[in-house]
């Protein structure tokens, strides 16, 4: 069944008051993928951000002053191991080259997302949290859209892996196949780099069994007023770690502390067959400080969509989380304290994204 949303005309004119359908919009799986295709010509006011939050006023504020760029790590080089542990506690973020993902799988998954992403909202709403067969797989509009002060401009697939069974189950019939095999060649460099972050920290390798992948499809439709709106507020990632395939259009921004001056947000320029590494929240915890979770955010364009698809690497219900033991034998102080892992999730999930504002729970 057609729809107003599925439309590219300019036909239905904005309602000045800002009183736009959006809710229907999201409650019956269009999106702001559908809102953007109505053209709209001013942003529906659920939309707009409060000043503080613009991340494009942000960003402008603060000059990239000191022009340094996130790394980019050449992983077939010797010298791969030590620049991912620097720029893992300098930066929390870093870009991977040579990293053993077939390209033509990293192609196939973003082919895959568009597929998705560009079918009808019939298709897409049986994925909503209230229509769902899998609880594990989700459609969504915006982080936590029952609470926020203004909504985000995107729309994005939730797939949380827990068997290749329950994946080629439930996950949509037009991805799965692709979305599946981009996952499970991932594994490999995901094991590198926690193995080579723990060696680092003189600890243990991080027991497989223990952690968790969910895979992620954002799409930022056009906005219309792209200074108002924003594509992910400003957060921390709650994972270990986070893997980033993004297409060429960029938007992606890393917040980035200069001592006496302030900080400046930096931007992680898309690199062709890269994949951008960022540390989460439990690595940062784990590592009492030593690796850094660094808060990002994605900026609204008003000429071109994007997409990008990171892996959340995670923990499983373990009781509790805190500094590493390893870390802590150093003799240094803990910086953090141990906390029952259940009520951070709890804590991150039952809020808007807002900045480092989870981890501050753990911090002592
Ligand atoms: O789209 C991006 O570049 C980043 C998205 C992100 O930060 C997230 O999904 O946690
Ligand atoms: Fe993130």
């Amino acid at each position: 069944m057609a729809s107003m949303y599925d439309s590219d005309s300019d036909s239905k004119p904005v309602n000045e008051e800002g009183d736009h359908p959006w809710k229907e919009a999201i409650n019956k799986g269009y999106g702001t993928t559908g809102l953007s295709k109505m053209r709209l010509r001013a942003l529906p006011k659920a939309f707009i951000q409060p000043p503080e939050k613009r991340s494009s006023s942000m960003i402008r504020a603060s000059s990239q002053a000191s022009g340094d760029t996130i790394p980019i790590i050449d992983m077939s080089k010797a010298e791969a191991a030590e620049l991912i542990c620097e720029a893992a506690e300098k930066w929390g973020f870093f870009q991977v080259i040579n990293h053993g993902v077939p390209a033509v799988l990293m192609s196939d998954v973003m082919h895959a997302a568009r597929r998705f992403l560009g079918q009808a909202a019939e298709e897409k709403r049986r994925f909503l949290k209230e229509n769902t067969s899998c609880s594990n797989v989700v459609y969504m509009t915006s982080f936590f859209a029952e609470a926020e002060k203004g909504l985000e401009w995107s729309d994005y697939l939730s797939m949380n892996f827990v068997s290749e069974e329950e994946a080629y189950a439930f996950w949509p019939a037009i991805s799965k196949d692709a979305t599946i095999e981009y996952l499970k060649s991932s594994n490999t460099l995901i094991k590198r780099v926690l193995k080579i972050l723990m060696n680092k920290l003189n600890a243990n390798e991080l027991d497989e069994t223990n952690q968790t992948r969910r895979i992620q499809f954002n799409y930022y439709p056009i906005s219309p007023t792209p200074d108002l709106s924003v594509g992910v507020r400003s957060h921390s990632d709650v994972s270990l770690l986070t893997v980033l395939l993004q297409d060429d259009v960029g938007g992606l921004h890393v917040r980035r502390e200069i001592d006496s001056k302030g900080d400046e947000w930096v931007q992680v320029k898309p690199v062709a067959e890269s994949l951008v590494i960022n540390i989460g929240d439990f690595l940062e915890i784990m590592s009492n400080g030593i690796y850094k979770s660094v808060e990002h955010c994605v900026v609204s364009n008003g000429n071109i969509d994007r997409m990008s698809i990171p892996i959340f690497v995670g923990l499983q219900n373990s009781p509790t989380i805190g500094p590493l033991p390893e870390v802590l034998a150093t003799g240094k102080k803990a910086e953090y304290k141990e906390v029952v892992f259940s009520d951070y999730i709890k804590y991150f999930l039952n809020k808007p994204l807002d900045g480092k504002s989870t981890l501050k729970l753990a911090k002592i």
